[in-house]
């Protein structure tokens, strides 16, 4: 995997005629995993958007080394196909020739012929997480990746997270839940 970075420099955002924040600092490296808290509407899925290169900072800048793996709340999982060959529409697409990560180890992989559309909230956001595996981005941006998730699907992203910047990844969540794992930052946006 090649060695993250992710620098944010007086980083300014703007929405509308509302400047949510201004002069962030950030300095990521591999390891690193950064939970984004704060009250809704300050800014959380903003900053992510603008650390993906999704939005243009208002002032300030962002500098990026290392592709972006994304989650939110949308799994982008074409939803009148079956699970199995919505994800490989996906491994194509994201040019992973040799997907190696199991269904199994979100714990979806008896749901592979089961239209996307049928499965539930939980069941989604874990295919979702089988999508991000199989790219092995070194960038994890993860917009309340806890939500919708049962205590088990909670401690496997947990220990994904853990997994991915133990293995040198970096990661920065978006949540209002804890994020039970070791060694992370917390930023509180808005305090
Ligand atoms: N396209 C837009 N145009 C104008 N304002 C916007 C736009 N998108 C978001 N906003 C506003 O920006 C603010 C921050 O939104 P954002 O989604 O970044 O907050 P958040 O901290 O992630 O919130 P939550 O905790 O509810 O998910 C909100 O007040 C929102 O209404």
């Amino acid at each position: 995997m090649q060695a993250p970075r992710l620098i944010a420099s007086d980083l300014a955002c703007r929405r509308g005629d509302r400047v949510l924040f201004a002069g962030l600092e950030l300095d990521l490296r591999p390891g690193d995993a950064l939970h984004l808290a704060g009250p809704n509407g300050v800014g959380k899925t903003s900053l992510l958007r603008l650390l993906a290169g999704l939005m243009r900072p208002f002032a300030g800048s962002v500098e990026r080394e290392g592709a972006v793996g994304w989650i939110d709340e949308h799994s982008a999982l074409d939803p009148d196909l079956p699970l199995g060959t919505a994800l490989r529409f996906w491994e194509r697409v994201d040019g992973c020739t040799a997907p190696d990560i199991n269904p199994q180890l979100l714990g979806v992989d008896h749901l592979l012929d089961v239209p996307v559309r049928y499965l539930s909230t939980g069941q989604r956001k874990r295919a979702a997480f089988v999508r991000l595996l199989n790219r092995h981005c070194p960038i994890w941006l993860l917009d309340e990746p806890l939500n919708g998730l049962d205590s088990d699907g909670a401690a496997k992203i947990e220990a994904l997270i853990a997994l991915h910047c133990g293995g040198g990844g970096l990661c920065v969540v978006a949540s209002h839940q804890p994020i039970g794992i070791d060694r992370v930052t917390r930023m509180e946006l808005g305090a």
